[in-house]
């Protein structure tokens, strides 16, 4: 028993043993369990909190950035002066194309960002204090940004597109001289239609209004833009009294009962003017066509009533006030009624103190009236700008909107500035007037009419349709802005030729004139095959020829006709011929001239004169006009007087030229035109007489060298053929080695090019030696044969014997320098060269220092020049090339640098002006060919 007792005991302590180790387990794991939840459940609360702060600052992201565009939209609703606080306000037109801008008359009340628990949105803003930034603000740009607490921090982060920046906090009330409600830079302001848009009721609760909304009108806009008429029975409109600076300028008039008929009546004459004279059928309203053209011709006409009793008014004068209610906005007279007069058109938008029937649901703070101080300011600024005349249109106003849209084929037309009436003036070529005459004395701004005529003919018609020639007799580069530079790569697709720094060269003048001839021949040709008899009927029965209008501009053109000479005579006949039958084919002349007066070849043929119909005079420009048309004695500064018939008194026109030359104008302009340039578009040639031609590696046609480059306008090589003939030998005439010897370098290598030939070369002047010697390595180089002589007598004697059929050279520098010590034999040698080598394919191409040494070698005072039948003159006065020229009297030739004259008497009937290409780049270095250090 004892046992089983002690048996069951043991048992029974087992099992409480295993019970309580069971109990214990299950309580471990129970732990567990709980610890694990907790875990979880905090790392869910994080996940939880997480996702709400990330879900917050969304939210708070997307309500800052759409607050952000309200404002950026409300900034570029009102800009500049329209949106700007008082704090920085002036008077800044941010009117650009299209309709006027919307006015800021206070804020949407608790429109500020507010702040949330999300970790990205600014602090709170304390809703008392106004916080505006004078940095953004005087930009003219309303206040568009947000930042952190100023109060907490001093400092204020501003946003301005990409850039941030950090500006002092400036804390100023709405309108900071009264205690009206506060303004923040980050609440959405207010904006209200008025200018283009809509007439206006303003409830007495919202009378402060009035003077800020009026001061943002008419400083929003250019200056005189606005009027504003004041209609004040009671002359209770002293918050306008700071205006009245305005009034002396034209831009308000107060109305008392007694005027306030005869202000409706005009108003409404008005209306009915600008529909039927300035928008014309054409345009539905100002704006439209503001938006269409980028001009305002008319101002905006404001009529205030302030506290009129509209019921007690005349039924006549209610009649007018309704006219101008149904018609006014159009035509750009708006209605502002201040008052809370029930009679009152009821339906015109209401401003009260805390709303707009415009912006309905939102409850409006309005802004305080600006400072007195800054309504004088402003309105004695407005009235001295206005006062002091428009500003003078821009370039950029005068131009289509759409390039090219135009068609030459009646006429050319073109935008060169404004009458000052504010309408634009334009200029046109074609059947009449076909031709211009530009004057003014130097500074006056011919160029810079000349540029803003281009600009506008260039943006009006395509390269299709007008071809510009365009020529500068000045020294300087005005027109090389047209042409493809080092700087500026671009160049205007219509110019076909550029002519600058061509005051020595008047042959290039010659040239273009004969070019346009011929281009006029080609034409007329043309019309007669179509049966057309003007340019206009060409296009209508070639529809696929290309027959651009053409307009040839030459600037200082007095200097073509300034000496009595073979070259003004011509160019006065080639004017002539142009200018009488151009007409027709659509060819036009403007000719620009600080002295018309002076031009004497002009005057002496009326008829020449009298085909240049279109006249336009710069101030203190004399005869461009008709004599009794003294309008250019008083025309202003940058005015022109613009004349289409031929000067006389009644067609004078003032009109105001924009800086068409300053680079900010003109560059954009070019750069535009050039990059809708048609495909193969091709630069124009420039010609600049002040620039060197290098000589190309072009090769001329087989036995023919090149001399030089010709005066004309495809820049020919001038060429002289060296076939088998007598007399085809060359003189080079004059003392300047450096010339000469790039023309026989010139001759030598372009005759050498593509076909193989044989060279001697002597030469006898030092100076010329080691351009001769650079020659004979090069010729190498192409292949010539090439045999060195130090004596004259080594080349003239045995000459026949290195005949052997394939084209020969004799190139001599200085032939004087060695026939002088010639003997009899040789002397006859050389002759014999001379007369009979041509014949055997030796040619010789020979320097000579002056005509009489020429002469000398060829047989002395009796002696003819058959023997040579070309000649290049280089400092060799035209009288002594008398008895090689086919002119009596020897040629009209001025020698110059860089400038030789050209006749071979097989080819040309008068001889012509070369430039003597520059053959250093196509010549090895002297060092290398002589072993110099
Ligand atoms: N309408 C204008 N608005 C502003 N500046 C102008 C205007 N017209 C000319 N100018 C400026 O006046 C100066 C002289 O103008 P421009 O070169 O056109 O005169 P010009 O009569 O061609 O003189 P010159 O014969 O000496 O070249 C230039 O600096 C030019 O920029």
């Amino acid at each position: 028993m004892g046992d089983e007792l002690g048996r069951a005991r043991g048992e029974a302590r087992f099992l409480a043993e295993r019970t309580a180790a069971e109990a214990e387990a299950e309580r471990d794991k129970a732990e567990r369990a709980i610890t694990d939840a907790s875990r979880k459940q905090a790392q869910l609360k994080g996940i939880h909190e997480r996702m709400l702060a990330t879900l917050e600052a969304r939210k708070a992201a997307a309500v800052r950035d759409g607050h952000e565009a309200a404002l950026a939209a409300a900034a570029k609703a009102a800009p500049a002066a329209a949106g700007a606080l008082w704090s920085a306000w002036q008077p800044e037109s941010g009117l650009g194309r299209g309709s006027a801008p919307l006015l800021r008359i206070g804020r949407i009340a608790d429109s500020e960002l507010m702040p949330s628990s999300g970790p990205s949105l600014p602090p709170p803003h304390p809703p008392t204090t106004a916080t505006a930034l004078s940095a953004a603000t005087s930009t003219g740009r309303a206040p568009v940004e947000s930042g952190d607490d100023p109060g907490a921090s001093g400092k204020f982060r501003i946003r301005s597109g990409a850039a941030v920046a950090s500006a002092d906090l400036s804390s100023v009330a709405g309108g900071y001289d009264n205690p009206a409600p506060p303004v923040t830079t980050i609440s959405l302001p207010a904006l209200i239609p008025l200018l283009d848009r809509s007439h206006l009721r303003i409830d007495t609760t919202a009378a402060q209004a009035l003077s800020g909304l009026l001061l943002r009108a008419v400083g929003a806009v250019p200056a005189g833009l606005v009027r504003l008429h004041v209609y004040d029975p009671e002359h209770l409109g002293g918050s306008l009294s700071a205006f009245a600076a305005l009034g002396k300028a034209g831009l308000l008039s107060f109305i008392g009962p007694s005027g306030l008929r005869e202000t409706l009546d005009s108003l409404v004459e008005t209306v009915r003017r600008v529909n039927a004279e300035v928008l014309a059928g054409e345009h539905a309203s100002l704006a439209e066509l503001a938006a269409a053209t980028g001009r305002r011709p008319e101002p905006w006409r404001v009529l205030v009533l302030l506290n009129a009793d509209l019921a007690s008014w005349p039924a006549h004068d209610q009649a007018q006030l309704a006219r101008l209610r149904r018609t006014g906005v159009a035509a750009g007279v708006h209605l502002v009624v201040v008052g809370d007069d029930t009679a009152g058109p009821a339906d015109l938008p209401r401003l009260t103190g805390t709303g707009y029937t415009g912006l309905p649901g939102a409850v409006l703070e309005l802004d305080g009236p600006p400072p007195q101080s800054t309504i004088t300011a402003a309105a004695k600024s407005i009235a001295e700008k206005h006062s002091a005349g428009r500003e003078p249109a821009r370039l950029v106003d005068l131009l289509p909107q759409r390039l090219w849209a135009a068609s030459s084929a009646t006429g050319l037309f073109a935008a060169i500035g404004e009458t000052a009436a504010g309408d634009v003036a334009r200029l046109a070529l074609g059947d009449n007037p076909p031709h211009a005459l530009v004057g003014g004395p130097s500074g006056s701004g011919k160029t810079n009419l000349l540029y803003a005529w281009i600009a506008g003919l260039a943006s009006n018609y395509s390269p299709d349709e007008l071809a510009l020639y365009l020529l500068d007799f000045k020294e300087g580069v005005s027109f090389a802005r047209f042409a493809s530079g080092r700087r500026d790569p671009t160049w205007l697709p219509h110019v076909r030729l550029v002519g600058v720094n061509i005051n020595d060269d008047r042959e290039f003048g010659l040239a273009l004139l004969r070019h346009l001839k011929e281009e006029l021949r080609r034409r007329a040709e043309a019309a007669k095959a179509h049966e057309a008899t003007k340019l206009e009927e060409l296009r209508a029965a070639d529809p696929e020829g290309h027959w651009p209008r053409i307009v040839a501009v030459v600037d200082e053109f007095q200097v073509l006709l300034e000496t009595r000479d073979a070259v003004t005579d011509e160019a006065v006949q080639l004017l002539e011929d142009l200018a009488r039958r151009g007409r027709s084919q659509g060819i036009h002349l403007v000719l620009a001239s600080q002295d018309i007066a002076g031009i004497e070849a002009l005057w002496g043929r009326p008829s020449l004169v009298a085909q240049f119909t279109l006249r336009i005079a710069l101030p203190k420009a004399r005869r461009v006009l008709a004599e009794n048309n003294h309008a250019a004695d008083t025309v202003a500064r940058f005015h022109a007087v613009v004349n289409d018939e031929s000067g006389h008194c009644n067609a004078n026109r003032s009109v105001a030229i924009p800086n068409a030359g300053h680079a900010d104008a003109w560059e954009p302009l070019q750069k535009r035109l050039w990059e809708a340039r048609p495909i193969g578009n091709e630069p124009p040639a420039l010609f600049d007489g002040d620039h060197v031609p290098d000589l190309t590696a072009a090769a001329p046609p087989p036995e023919t060298a090149l001399l030089g480059q010709t005066i004309d306008v495809a820049s020919r090589g001038a060429e002289l053929a060296l076939h088998r003939a007598p007399g085809r030998n060359l003189a080079i005439l004059g003392t300047r080695a450096t010339e000469a010897a790039d023309i026989l370098a010139t001759a030598a290598l372009t005759a050498a090019r593509g076909q193989r030939i044989g060279v001697d070369i002597c030469c006898l002047e030092p100076d010329a030696a080691s351009s001769a010697l650079a020659l004979a390595a090069a010729l190498e180089t192409e292949g010539a044969e090439v045999d060195w002589h130090d004596q004259l007598d080594e080349v003239c004697k045995d000459w026949d014997r290195r005949c052997d059929g394939v084209l020969r050279l004799n190139l001599v520098y200085a032939v004087d320098a060695g026939s002088a010590r010639l003997d009899p034999a040789g002397t006859a040698a050389l002759r014999a060269m001379l007369i009979d080598g041509p014949e055997r394919h030796l040619h010789t191409l020979g320097w000579w220092r002056s005509v009489p040494r020429l002469r000398e070698d060829l047989g002395g005072f009796s002696a003819r020049f058959d023997a040579v039948d070309a000649w290049l003159a280089l400092d060799v006065q035209g009288p002594e090339l008398a008895p090689l020229s086919p002119a009596s009297g020897g040629p009209a030739w001025y020698p110059r640098e860089r400038r030789g004259l050209y006749f071979d008497r097989a080819r040309h009937r008068v001889p012509q002006v070369v430039i003597p290409y520059r053959t250093t780049a196509q010549l090895p270095r002297p060092e290398a060919v002589l072993d110099l250090p």
